[in-house]
């Protein structure tokens, strides 16, 4: 069993992430602001990789009052819970994600962890230890389903949601392509990693809906199983 996975993103009309130095950009506007915040007030857990926290340090919480509120009135926590996917437990421990608002954080780390970083880190999140060197995302999602999580939305970044594609993890995925062009031949991108390399392998997608988001384009796509 495992909960109903969905990303988000937005990526420039060159399909880029961020740039070449891993800097967060401005890429979507006011009105994809709070469709995210919606999106993510909606979901139980909200989980991304340990490149995005060191590049972005996002606190992933739960920005309107109206929104918070919402979730409080049905029995939830404030923020949904939040999770990275840390192979060697690197969270620095003033990150963002680690102090502001509240709510339960998980870090998922691998048996590579060092003993260290565990004890650094366990004041402030509960851990999941899954996999070898990679954390193991299905065994993850397998123990987020234990603890009744049945909606996680992923923020990223391109590495991990490779991954989730390749291990058949994702469930809808949701782009806003903004207006602009970053460029760069390194930049992250939605799916990096290695790729899939035969076309039998290829994640094929269904087109959900598309709509004008100010300036870009929300596309909404299923996965087609
Ligand atoms: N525009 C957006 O919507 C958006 C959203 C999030 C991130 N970003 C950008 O993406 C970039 C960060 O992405 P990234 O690809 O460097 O990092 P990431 O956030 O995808 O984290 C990847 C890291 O997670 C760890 N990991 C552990 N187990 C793993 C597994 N099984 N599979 C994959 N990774 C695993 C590894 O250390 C890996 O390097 C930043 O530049 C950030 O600004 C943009
Ligand atoms: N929707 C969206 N439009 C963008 O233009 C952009 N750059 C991101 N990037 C994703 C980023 O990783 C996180 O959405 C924020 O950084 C959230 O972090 P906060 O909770 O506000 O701290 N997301």
């Amino acid at each position: 069993m495992r909960p109903f996975v969905f990303v988000n993103l937005a990526m420039s009309a060159d399909g880029k992430l961020s740039t070449t130095e891993r800097r967060q950009v401005k890429i979507s506007g006011k009105s994809d602001f709070l469709r995210v915040d919606e999106i993510k007030a909606g979901s139980d857990a909200i989980m991304v990789g340990i490149g995005t926290v060191t590049a972005d340090d996002p606190s992933l919480t739960v920005k309107s009052e109206k929104l918070k509120k919402e979730r409080t009135e049905r029995g939830c926590e404030e923020n949904p819970i939040r999770i990275v996917i840390d192979s060697e437990g690197r969270t620095p421990e003033n990150a963002e994600i680690l102090h502001k608002g509240p709510g339960r954080r998980i870090i998922a780390v691998s048996e590579k962890a060092s003993d260290k970083n565990l004890e650094r880190l366990s004041p402030y999140a509960d851990i999941i230890v899954a996999g070898k060197d990679k954390v193991d995302l299905a065994g993850v999602m397998e123990a987020l389903s234990d603890i009744d999580v049945k909606r996680v939305m992923v923020e990223g970044g391109g590495t991990l949601i490779w991954s989730l594609f390749e291990e058949d993890l994702i469930d809808e995925f949701y782009t806003c392509i903004g207006n602009i062009i970053i460029g760069g031949d390194s930049a992250p991108t939605p799916a990096d990693g290695t790729g899939f390399i035969k076309e039998e392998n290829f994640t094929r997608l269904e087109l959900i809906d598309m709509e004008k988001a100010d300036e870009g384009v929300l596309l909404r796509w299923r996965v087609k199983r």
